[in-house]
């Protein structure tokens, strides 16, 4: 078996080494005569898989080990026979994290004793929005959810869905649907200048889905106008060229790594390996948590004189604190503009190791039980 696979696909040969031959390439650039002879793919975001990459190849199996599917044309897959794969769900919990430590910044930011007082409205409650809704609900936040194709599938009342306009209305607005260009509920420029222009500078809008979601001329005139909101782009229209002016203008910039925790990069390797074994009936015995490294922080101490809020700040920040992104980013920006699309996939290969809060156990001697509430809730484990 031939594999070509993205060379940033982490634990390639840990995972794949013994079901076929691994050619790594680079996802950007992957090029029809790369594929041609391969009987595997493995991807990433970056790649179009499309008729152009793969008709007249051998390819009869193709796996993306992310969540979003944009970059693939699975009706064309489909039409060709090649079985297609994807990571549902595979780093969820790395991109509710960063809107976590996003919250906790705007918060103290705004002067916000309590960050649940804010109201934060879910644009997409998949496994992205609807695992942020858990954690936050379980912290005492006021959450409303927008899903209108979730609310036209569940007729059974059990969830309650608002319009866009109310979710539009809270305190802190974040993205979580898919790019889709068709249908009755396309997101592709879903945030235009209209829908921009109901946010006032009270307001936070968080992007973590893709850029394309938000139309960037009318977020960069909105950007310029008085009144204006918060804005948080993890991800950007044209990755890797990504429109300079708008970096500057927005509060956090980071390069499209919201899910780029170590936990969600290799459980999207795991969740393709085990769709690639069930492909070729192979028994699939490997985890993701085998090849899991001790974390470089793995316990944090709080005592009956912590306050519980600057200590869960300590905690989310210490495990992930999107300045440092955001610092990176800016740097990698101020190159010439031919040399920022090399660098913004720069910092994304060589993006540091980052762990989940589950990576670290949070010891908490006479402190309250709201207090221990909270740790759990964030997903930190306790020691009492
Ligand atoms: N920045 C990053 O590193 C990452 C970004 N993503 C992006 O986040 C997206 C969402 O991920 P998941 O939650 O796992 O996907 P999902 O497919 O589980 O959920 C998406 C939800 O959006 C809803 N939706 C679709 N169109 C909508 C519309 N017009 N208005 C409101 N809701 C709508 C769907 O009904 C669904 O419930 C992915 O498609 C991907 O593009 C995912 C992982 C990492
Ligand atoms: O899973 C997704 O969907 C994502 O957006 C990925 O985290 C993006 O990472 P790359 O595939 O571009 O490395």
């Amino acid at each position: 078996m031939r594999i070509v696979a993205d060379e940033n696909i982490p634990l390639l040969d840990s995972f794949f080494g013994d079901i076929g031959d691994i050619r790594p390439v680079s996802g950007r650039t992957m090029s029809a005569a790369d594929v041609q002879n391969a009987d595997i793919l493995l991807v990433r975001s970056v790649t179009r898989v499309n008729r152009a990459l793969l008709e007249g190849s051998r390819v009869r199996f193709v796996g993306t080990c992310t969540i979003g599917t944009d970059h693939v044309d699975q009706k064309w897959l489909e039409s060709s026979g090649i079985t297609f794969s994807a990571a549902p769900g595979c780093n969820a919990n790395s991109v509710v994290e960063y809107v976590l430590s996003v919250i906790s910044l705007h918060a103290e930011r705004r002067g916000v004793a309590d960050w649940s007082k804010l109201r934060v409205g879910i644009v997409g409650a998949g496994n992205v929005g609807g695992e942020l809704a858990h954690k936050l609900d379980r912290l005492g936040f006021d959450v409303v959810l927008c899903d209108p194709p979730r609310a036209e599938r569940e007729d059974d009342d059990s969830q309650e869905f608002v319009s866009l306009e109310e979710a539009m209305a809270c305190d802190v607005v974040t993205l979580h649907t898919p790019l889709t260009r068709e249908g009755d509920h396309a997101t592709l420029h879903m945030f235009g200048r209209e829908r921009l222009s109901s946010l006032t500078e009270n307001q936070l809008l968080i992007n973590t889905s893709r850029g394309e979601v938000i139309e960037t001329s009318a977020l960069l005139a909105r950007l310029d106008e008085p009144n204006a909101p918060s804005v948080v782009l993890d991800v950007w229209e044209n990755e890797p060229r990504i429109h300079a002016e708008l970096m500057e203008k927005v509060w956090l910039a980071t390069p499209h790594i919201a899910g780029y925790s170590l936990e969600g990069k290799v459980q999207g390797s795991e969740m393709v390996y085990q769709a690639l074994s069930r492909y070729m009936g192979l028994p699939a015995r490997k985890k993701a948590g085998q090849f899991l490294p001790e974390p470089a922080l793995n316990k944090l101490s709080f005592t009956s004189a912590a306050e519980e809020m600057d200590s869960a700040n300590i905690a989310i920040r210490s495990c992930y604190d999107p300045r440092r992104d955001d610092a990176r980013m800016r740097l990698a920006m101020a190159l010439p503009a031919e040399e920022r699309g090399p660098a913004f996939d720069r910092l994304r290969r060589d993006y540091p190791v980052r762990r989940e809060f589950s990576s670290v156990k949070i010891q908490l001697k006479g402190t309250s039980k709201s207090m221990q509430d909270t740790f759990r809730a964030l997903g930190f484990k306790l020691k009492l």
